[in-house]
């Protein structure tokens, strides 16, 4: 797969630069070069149903060798019959056999590992096919430097043919090869842009922005290279520069500014792409225009990336649904970039250069990628618009406290709740079932207590009149098939409904507030257990809670089984999850706690009662408002009230 997509990708440009050398001017070249790219989208576009249908009847090791071999020998005529008809041909046909080629490939993957493996092989499958592209276009530009020094133009068409050859002896030798599931039918792209799986609005927008601002960098670069005194290697920079920004962007999308909202991200990340496009626009220095060109990958990458989680997420988790989804999040980019590299190169042309001043000249490449930029940004505005889920919150507080990895309450909303913050101690008490949260918070409560703290003990769900109810409908056996995301939200509600009348009055008046349960359980049960996104339901519950994070929490661990089996009563309904469940759930905690060992302390459950409220006095004393030695309260028997600090 990898040295197949590596032929692929680096055919392309080779491809391209050969087509754009049997130009007479600059605009004829920039034509010429968009003319491959446009042969080189059409099959994708229009022949994918057709491709999978022939993948489907042929045997699958006989068309991997096939269409190997076959572009193999069609990259290698290129250079000997140069004739720039025949190099669109193949152009063509290059792409064309790429089809059934990553049909045949990805119908093989499931039969190639076990379930457990599939999503890791089939990302793995992903990185072979696309993350050959960065990897190509370096390779690309050292072949330009080499070839034009050598004096030997037609070196990456070579090579591009040798790693053709290389992937077809290799599917040759391959021991096992499993006839594969048949590929399954694809759907025609065009259609997908007009029905199918529902997508939230203003990702359309948002993705077709993206993929238009690295569309028309790719389209135009043979001649924007030209223009700053660039030749193929010049173009091959820009090449590298966006692909590699692209990887980088793709792989940083889904992990950047955790608490910052994914719809926002992805508007501001198409703004960003936008607004760098301009400078890659007004460029005059090559170095300068492809390491630009590299954040504007970066920017799309991001935006693709986090679009393709937000297009999943809103299919509700059905696996099916979330591929539909992103089949026509694709067909949205392939169609932009045929009418991309359809429609600029022309433009440049009939465009010409322009003189800003008297000391700029604007080229027809510039003067196209600038008009790009400004439809860009009007469609990055118009998905941020319709995108956005935060309406009323301001856009840079957000982003700055999202930088600090917080999430942003604005004043109005925050000042009553969380200005007074600080005077009590808040702690939480986790776990899962039978773990001794209950025994633990009530002794640790009666220690406090006996040093004449002011205590408040409580718990979750439940622990107001509202929250009652709440938590009868949550644990109710009767209540089968509540959606994970209306669970996520009624823990939510009564945790909201907790927080302001129990939790905050007690904290401002300075009381030690002890809750068995809180947001982490959420996150544990619903994100980890549930296996929902487990950053979004940390977004719902910093809302719900406008931020109140515990001072110290105590989290007690103990194997599923054991916890349960200590349990008296009869299961409730999350008791009553199969086992696995209350395995992730626990592993989920632990990774929570990893994550922030400041603010938990991890207790082994399994130790007997006494030696655990032992561990978390020691551990609570270190965080009373005036921590007072361990030995004090061994000589005085007393500890300080503290009722104003
Ligand atoms: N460290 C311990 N070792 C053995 N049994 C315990 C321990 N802590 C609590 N238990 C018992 O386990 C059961 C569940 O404890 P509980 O505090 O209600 O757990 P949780 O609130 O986490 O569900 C109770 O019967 C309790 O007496
Ligand atoms: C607070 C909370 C509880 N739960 C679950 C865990 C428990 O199984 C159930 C009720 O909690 P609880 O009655 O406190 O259980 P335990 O006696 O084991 O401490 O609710 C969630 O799934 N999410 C949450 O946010």
């Amino acid at each position: 797969m990898s040295l197949s997509g590596l032929g692929h990708w680096l055919s392309v440009p080779a491809l391209a630069a050969a087509a754009a050398g049997a130009g007479d001017d600059p605009a004829a070249r920039v034509r010429l070069a968009g003319a491959v790219l446009v042969l080189m989208v059409l099959p994708a576009v229009f022949l994918a149903p057709l491709a999978g249908l022939a993948a489907a009847r042929l045997d699958g090791r006989l068309l991997l060798t096939a269409a190997d071999a076959l572009r193999f020998a069609l990259v290698l005529l290129v250079p000997l019959v140069d004739l720039t008809p025949w190099t669109l041909a193949a152009a063509f046909l290059v792409a064309l056999l790429a089809l059934p080629w990553s049909a045949v490939a990805d119908a093989a993957v499931p039969e190639l590992v076990d379930e457990e493996r599939l999503p890791r092989a089939r990302r793995a499958a992903l990185r072979a096919v696309y993350g050959t592209a960065p990897v190509a276009a370096v390779l690309y530009a050292v072949l330009a430097v080499i070839a034009r020094t050598a004096d030997l133009a037609d070196l990456p068409l070579f090579a591009a043919a040798a790693v053709f050859l290389g992937a077809a002896v290799s599917v040759v030798l391959l021991r096992e090869l499993p006839a594969g599931t048949a590929p399954r039918a694809a759907q025609w792209p065009p259609l997908l842009l007009f029905r199918g799986a529902p997508v939230p609005g203003g990702l359309f927008p948002a993705v077709a922005a993206a993929v238009l601002a690295c569309a028309a960098i790719a389209a135009v670069a043979v001649g924007h290279a030209r223009e700053m005194g660039g030749g193929d290697a010049g173009f091959g920079a820009i090449l590298v520069g966006l692909t590699v920004g692209l990887a980088f962007g793709i792989f940083l999308g889904p992990r950047v500014l955790g608490p910052f909202s994914r719809r926002r991200l992805l508007a501001l990340a198409v703004v960003a792409a936008a607004l760098l496009l301009v400078v890659v626009a007004l460029a005059r220095d090559l170095v300068v225009a492809a390491f630009v060109t590299s954040f504007v990958g970066v920017a799309a990458g991001m935006a693709w990336s986090t679009a393709a989680g937000l297009a999943g997420a809103a299919a509700d988790a059905a696996q099916d649904a979330a591929a539909a989804a992103s089949a026509r999040l694709r067909a949205v980019a392939l169609v932009t970039g045929l009418v991309a590299v359809a429609a600029l190169p022309p433009a440049a042309g009939a465009l010409g250069d322009h003189e800003l001043g008297s000391a700029y000249e604007l080229a027809g490449t510039g003067a196209v990628l600038l008009i790009v930029a400004v439809l860009a940004l009007a469609a990055g505005l118009v998905a941020f618009r319709r995108l956005d889920d935060r309406r009323g919150i301001p856009l840079l507080p957000d982003l700055r406290a999202a930088l600090r990895g917080e999430v942003y309450t604005p004043p109005e909303q925050g000042a009553a709740e969380a200005a007074p913050r600080n005077r009590g101690v808040f702690i939480a008490f986790e776990g899962g079932e039978g773990a001794g949260k209950t025994t633990q918070a009530r002794l640790a409560a009666i220690w406090l207590r006996d040093h004449g703290y002011d205590v408040v003990t409580t718990h979750e769900p439940g622990a107001t009149k509202i929250g009652m109810r709440l938590r009868a409908m949550l644990l109710d056996k009767q209540n089968t098939g509540l959606s994970a995301r209306a669970e996520t939200l009624l823990y939510a509600a009564d945790r909201a409904d907790h927080v302001a009348n129990v939790i905050r009055p007690a904290l401002e008046r300075g009381a030690i507030v002890v809750s068995d349960r809180y947001v982490d359980s959420s996150l544990a049960y619903q994100g980890y257990g549930r296996g929902q996104p487990v950053d979004e339901i940390a977004r719902i519950n910093a809302w719900a809670t406008g931020g109140l994070v515990p001072d110290l929490t105590v989290l007690l661990e103990v194997p599923a089984e054991t916890g349960l089996g200590r349990l008296a009563s009869p299961a409730d309904r999350m008791e009553s999850e199969p086992r696995d469940f209350h395995e992730r759930v626990r592993e989920g905690f632990r990774e929570l706690a990893d994550a922030d060992p400041d603010r938990y302390l991890v207790v082994d459950a399994s130790l007997p009662q006494q030696e655990i409220s032992r561990i978390v006095q020691d551990r609570i004393r270190e965080i009373l408002p005036d921590p007072v030695p361990a030995g004090t309260e061994d000589v005085t028997s007393t500890f300080p009230a503290i009722t104003d600090v």
